[in-house]
Order: structure tokens, then sequence, then C-alpha cells
């Protein structure tokens, strides 16, 4: 920073892989011109009847749609990126802002105690001076037994946060460090200083052990109060050793070397909604505003710990470089996660997200807010209107009625506001930032159920920037879903989500175009918004249509003998072989590609779907907003399944249905296709009918196998597939029914 000469961090692009990318969206742009060429003179040269006019739209629609889909998916490929960052180079502690740690729990019985109180901890264990870190903790179950795990992580950190600095530990979450016994590099974590440290780690673990106990003790005297974590007022505690007044805690902490750390449950009541896990953020934006009132948040969910001390220097590589500071809003770490096995059949570690276009969002202008591990702006968050003379009146209507807040939010626009810490604490209106009625009427209402992509949206529409920063080892580990039945939720969730930003005004498409950095970067943002509409719509016409049309006689492509069976192929391969190209070249393998291309399939009949479907209800009115967090606790024979590559199918018939009866219409029609194509000799006609077929049954597999041959409890139980049958064969009717 001082001197120019050493920069904090540098930008890679990625000469090599752009040009490949490009040059392959040239090439299938083109076949893709093709193929429309020939759908489109097919109207104009044959003489239609009905059995060949409506399925031939229906599939020429689809392939348009895909393409369309496919065409804004490439956004991420135009441009990737890497980074290097050299927190070495940092100015001195004393020059570093102050951060304050926001994380989010809702359910102690799903999200267990210990787990988020090992987040918190590793929180707290960061490497950087404690007098500037703060750790809030925001509670939505409003659980003694989470008020009383903070007490008891507040005592250990007394232990805890001095070994990590004393021994520079890179994973601060106590659980992992002590499970893993060593640092992944070969060398154990924090094995630097002899004998002195091996007593003192197990020390340490004793008194990790009797912290465990105490705090899984509580759990169990906790009481069904369940009813109570949607009616009760706010409750707050500053965490300290004996006294209850916040500014005292204050002066201790600091005197101890230990970061602040609050707990918060905001006030519920039914009548209110309560926006989930946005809501619960702007609580404790609000709470840390009048508080510590950092210049920088921490962003993260109680199920993702720190696995490197040093992610906040990191990010201030970013923040604290004057070229790209004054329009950098955050610096997003990808999640990564610590219990994805070898052959991860569901795909849980998000492998295209964060390893590929994460990278190609980051050259366009930065990736969209991920929900947890980001550095952000306090200022991009609430404070680029406000100026030190800004109407009182009018700031009270944007941002509420807390004097306390809006003196804050004057605060964070002050070019010193930097180095000011802590010494405007003030806790005597932070209980009225978190009642449910604080933002009736103000500007606090705009949240949405994928809470961190439209908060990135927004942001870059305002002008804003952002930076992906994926150093070898992971800064955060979180916990993925490994059952498919938690999984398949979870997407129709975010599916839910994206979709409501895609119908809304904000929709990406219309509002994003010229207002974000690059005009690429909103068609990044458009494909997310779009891409489970997309995928439902199309996946479903090619999984029934062709189907349907084998077994009825019905050609809809070109016979092998056509110039344009190979138009067809080369789509085909070429969209395959890109992807094969990219899993392998992100480090995976063969098998990966063939869980994604299935996972692909398994989700866009079901989440992309009913997410969908979900969104636009929500819309109509039809139906409540609803966030069901991902169960994080490990049931231990579904766990076995996942790390063995066996499908979990114990699901709702609701997710099973879908799948299997495809998978049955198709293996039907494909019998059907073969024994004709043999007997009538209609295979020249119908070859890429009963390819398509064979090849989502050959996919697909595990679901046959699930149906036919497996017999344990994760299989597909008889009634399901008895009903999906059912299913199927009334598919099978109406479509001809249509069609003939
Ligand atoms: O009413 C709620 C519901 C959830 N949460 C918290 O939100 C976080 C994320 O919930 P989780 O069940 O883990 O959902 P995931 O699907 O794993 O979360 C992903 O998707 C979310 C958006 O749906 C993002 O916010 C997350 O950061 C991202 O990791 C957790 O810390 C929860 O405790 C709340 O605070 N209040
Ligand atoms: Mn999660």
């Amino acid at each position: 920073m001082e001197n120019p000469k050493f920069p904090l961090h540098l930008c890679h692009v990625h000469k090599l892989s752009n040009f490949i990318n490009r040059t392959h969206i040239l090439v299938h742009s083109i076949a893709l011109a093709f193929l429309f060429y020939y759908r489109a003179s097919f109207f104009f040269q044959h003489p239609n009847t009905k059995a060949t006019t409506l399925p031939w739209l229906l599939v020429f629609a689809s392939e348009i749609l895909l393409a369309f889909e496919w065409l804004l998916s490439q956004s991420f490929r135009w441009r990737t990126v890497s980074r290097t960052v050299f927190p070495e180079r940092l100015p001195e502690n004393d020059k570093l802002p102050a951060i304050d740690v926001l994380i989010c729990t809702a359910d102690p019985e799903k999200e267990p105690t210990v787990m988020v109180m090992n987040t918190v901890l590793s929180a707290m264990a960061m490497d950087y001076p404690p007098e500037k870190l703060h750790v809030y903790l925001s509670d939505d179950g409003c659980a003694a037994v989470t008020l009383n795990g903070m007490r008891e992580a507040w005592r250990f950190a007394k232990w805890w946060l001095p070994f990590c600095r004393r021994y520079g530990i890179k994973c601060t979450a106590p659980e992992a460090y002590f499970s893993a016994g060593g640092g992944g590099d070969g060398y154990e974590d924090g094995d630097s200083g002899g004998s002195e440290f091996v007593q003192e780690k197990e020390h340490i673990k004793e008194a990790y052990e009797v912290f465990k106990k105490r705090v899984t003790e509580n759990a169990r005297i906790e009481d069904a109060r369940s009813n109570m974590r949607r009616d009760h007022s706010a409750v707050m505690e500053v965490i300290q050793e004996t006294s209850s007044e916040g500014d005292d805690a204050i002066q201790t902490n600091e005197a101890k070397n230990m970061p602040l750390l609050v707990y918060v449950s905001r006030e519920k009541r039914p009548s209110h909604p309560h926006h989930f896990k946005a809501g619960a953020l702007n609580v404790l934006l609000r709470v840390s505003g009048v508080i510590s009132n950092s210049p920088y948040i921490l962003g993260l969910d109680c199920d993702m710990y720190c696995n490197d001390a040093s992610s906040a220097r990191q990010a201030m590589c970013f923040h604290l470089d004057p070229k790209i500071s004054p329009s950098l809003a955050f610096v997003q770490f990808p999640h990564k996660f610590h219990n994805i096995s070898t052959n991860d059949i569901y795909d849980s570690q998000l492998r295209s997200i964060f390893m590929l276009l994460w990278q190609g969002y980051d050259g366009l202008g930065g990736p969209c807010v991920c929900g947890t591990g980001y550095y952000i702006k306090r200022v991009s968050l609430c404070g680029s209107s406000i100026s030190e003379d800004g109407d009182a009146m009018k700031l009270r209507q944007c941002f509420g009625p807390s004097n306390q807040f809006v003196k804050s939010l004057r605060q964070i626009n002050k070019p010193d506001h930097m180095f000011i810490q802590r010494n405007n604490a003030q806790l005597n209106e932070s209980p009225l930032l978190a009642t449910c009625a604080y933002e009736d009427g103000t500007k606090w209402g705009e949240v949405a159920m994928v809470e961190d992509y439209f908060t990135g949206f927004h942001l870059h529409c305002k002008g804003w920037i952002s930076v992906f920063c994926d150093p070898k080892r992971p800064q955060f580990l979180g916990s993925g879903t490994t059952k498919l039945d938690e999984f398949l939720v979870q997407g129709t969730r975010w599916s839910s989500g994206f979709v409501e930003v895609a119908i809304s005004k904000f929709s990406p498409l219309i509002y994003g175009p010229f207002k974000t950095h690059t005009f690429l970067q909103s068609m990044c943002y458009a494909e997310i918004a779009l891409f489970p509409i997309f995928y439902f719509l199309t996946l479903w016409c090619f999984a029934v249509i062709p189907q349907v049309c084998l077994l009825n006689s019905i050609p809809l492509y070109p016979e092998i003998s056509n110039t344009y069976f190979i138009v067809f192929s080369f789509v085909f391969l070429s969209s395959l072989s890109k992807h094969l190209y990219e899993v392998l070249a992100t480090g995976s393998t063969f098998q990966h590609w063939v869980n994604e291309q299935r996972i692909w399939m398994m989700k866009s009949v079901t989440c992309h779907l009913y997410g969908s479907v979900d969104a636009f209800l929500k819309k109509l009115g039809m139906r409540e907003a609803s966030f069901l967090p991902t169960n994080k606790v490990d049931d231990v024979e579904q766990l076995k399944l996942y790390n063995m590559g066996v499908f979990d199918f114990q699901t709702s018939l609701q997710f099973l249905a879908p799948m299997v009866a495809l998978v049955i219409l198709n293996m039907a029609s494909f019998a059907v296709g073969i024994a004709r194509g043999i007997f009538v000799g209609e295979l020249d006609k119908m070859f890429i009918q009963i390819f398509i077929a064979f090849y989502v049954i050959v996919m697909n597999y595990p679901i046959i196998e699930g149906m036919l041959i497996r017999k344990d409890k994760g299989s597909i139980p008889l009634s399901v597939t008895l009903l999906s049958a059912l299913f199927s064969l009334i598919v099978y009717f109406l479509g001809s029914i249509i069609f003939m």
C-alpha cells in the first residue's frame, strides 16, 4: 500500500481456458444455428399433421429455451480469472480496520449447539487483533441451550484463544482441529513448539471435552419450547465473566485480549413475518451498528467454521487496496465442505459453482453474495446514501426510529471511521433494534428468500464490485447436505428463491443489463434467476415427448441417413464433451461427470419444478414463504450410504414419483423402440429417440437399481414404484391422445 511496487493482491486472467471457452461458444453456436434451421424449415416443407406438428413444436421450443439458457451460462465462461493475495504486505495491526462477525443459527435440534459454538470459537480465534473483532450470534431458535452454549464458549475461549495465538493454529475450530490431528499439508497444525506444544494441546483438548460435555448436558435439560420460538420478545446478552452491564464487558474484554461476544435473539410474534435469515441479518446489522459499528462485516452460517485463521487478513488485501477499495463492496470466499466423500453422488460440493462459474463471475465485476464466508463493507449495505448533515427525519423514515442507529450510520461515512473501535458502544437502544415492529414503515422491508443472491444483485446494480478469493487452503468449511432428501428440499428452496427474483420487478434480465459493472455480469445474474424455470420445462419435455412419440411411432428427429443427423449428434456431443472437459479440468473425475449429469436431471424434474411453482404461487399470494433449515445432525446409517456412493431414496413421494415415473416411461419406450427397430425396421427413423431413452436409463441407473435390485432401507419402496408406473401410464395415454 505504502509501496506501490508491492501490490496486496494480483489478478490472473486465464487466457488459455478463456480461448477454449470462446472457441467452443462460436462452434457450438454455429451448430445450433443449423439445428434451428432444420427445425424451422420442417414447418414449410412437410405436409403437417397434428401428430407431428404439436410434438415438433414442443421439442423445438425446448431446444430454443435450452439454447438460450446455454447462451446465458456462457457469460460465466467468457473471462475467468483467479486471485493471489499477499497478507504479509498489510499494514501494522493498529492500522487494520475493525470487523463484526455476524453468525446465524435457527434451530438447536437441526443445528447442534456444539457445532454452532465451534463456528463462534473459530471466528473469535481468528488471526486478527482481538480488540478489533466482535462476534455476534443471532439465535432464531431463542434457545436457552444456545445462550448457555455461548457462555460456555466464552469460558473455553479463554484457553483456546491464547493457545491458537501462541502456536499459530490455522484451523481455529476446536472440533475440527482435534479430530483431524494434522494441518492437512503433511505437518501438524501448530506443531512448532515441541513437547511443550504437545502437552498444552493435551491440556486444551481436555478442557474442550469438558466444554462439550457441559453444552450437551444443557441440551438435554432443554425443554420442548419449540412453540416459544415463534412468540417471544428480544433477548440480548453481552457474554462476559459475571455482571451484565454491557459497557464494562467491553473494557474487561479488551483487557483480557478477548473479542466481544454478543448473543441476540430478535423478537418474534406470530402476527409478524420474520423474513427468516434475511430478517435475522438485518437485526444483527442494526444491533452491531450501535455496539461496535465496525466498517467491515464477516457473514457466517452457523455450520461454517473458519478453517484458516488468516481469512480476515486475506480479505483486507482487497479492502485496503486504494485502487479498488472505493468501489469494492465485498470479498467472497467459496463454500467448501468438510464432509464430502470421494464419490460425492449428489454433487454436494457444488463443484461447478465454486470451481468454475464464480471465477467467470469474478472476471466480470464479481460474484453475488453467497450467504456465508464473505467480508462486506458496512457502508455498502446501509451507508451510501447518508451524509453527515442528512435530514434526520428522512433517515428515520429509511432506517427506523432508533437515534443511536442513525448516529452510527452517520459515523460510518466519516473518513476516520475505520479506526473508531467500540468507543461508541451503547446497549440501551439495542433491544429496540431487535423488535419485530422496528422495520414497519421503513425501507428495511425489501428482503428475499435467497437474501444472499438478491443482496449481491442490488449492490452490483448500485455500482459496487466484488471479488472472489479462492486460496488453496479452504478458508471456511461447512457441512454439505449429504442426504438426498435434504438435498432436494434445499434445492427446492433455492429454486424458489431464484425464481421469486426472476418474476419480480427486479428480474435481472430487465432490471440489470445497464446497471451492473458489465453487461455480461447481469447475464450471469439472469442465468441464476432463470435456470430453474428453463431446466424444469425443457427436461420434462425431453423426458416425455420423444418417448411418447417413440411409443406411437412418430419421428421427431432426422434419420441416420439425413445430413442433419450429424448436426444433432454434434450439438449433443459438443455439450457433453465440454462439460466433461470442465469437470476434468477442475480436478474431478469421469465418475463425477456422470454424477453431475444425473443430479442435473433429477433436480430439474423435481426441485426446479417445485421451486418454480412455489415461487409463482407465492407471487399469487396462494402460498406462504418458508425456510426449512437443512439438518446438520449426521445420521450414521445415511452417512454410510453416502460415503459408499449409494443413493438413499428415503425421501418423500413428491420427489420420488417424478423421477421413477420418468425412468419407467423411458425404459418402456426404449424396449418398444428397440423391438420395433428390429422387427419393423424403424431403426433409422427412430434412432435418436431410442438413443435419448437409452441415455436417460444409463444415467439414471441408480434409480433402476433402487427400484428393482436393492432391498435395503434406502431402496425405492414397491408402493412408490407401482404408483409411479401408474403415473407414467397416465402420461403415456394423455400424450398419445394429445398427439394423435
Ligand atoms: O429462519 C431462519 C432460517 C435459517 N437461518 C440460518 O440461515 C443459515 C443457512 O441455513 P441452512 O439451513 O444452512 O441453509 P443452506 O441451504 O445450507 O444455506 C445456503 O442457502 C441460503 C439461502 O437459502 C444461504 O443464506 C446460505 O448462506 C447458504 O449456505 C443457517 O445458519 C441458519 O441457522 C436463520 O438464521 N433463520
Ligand atoms: Mn448450510
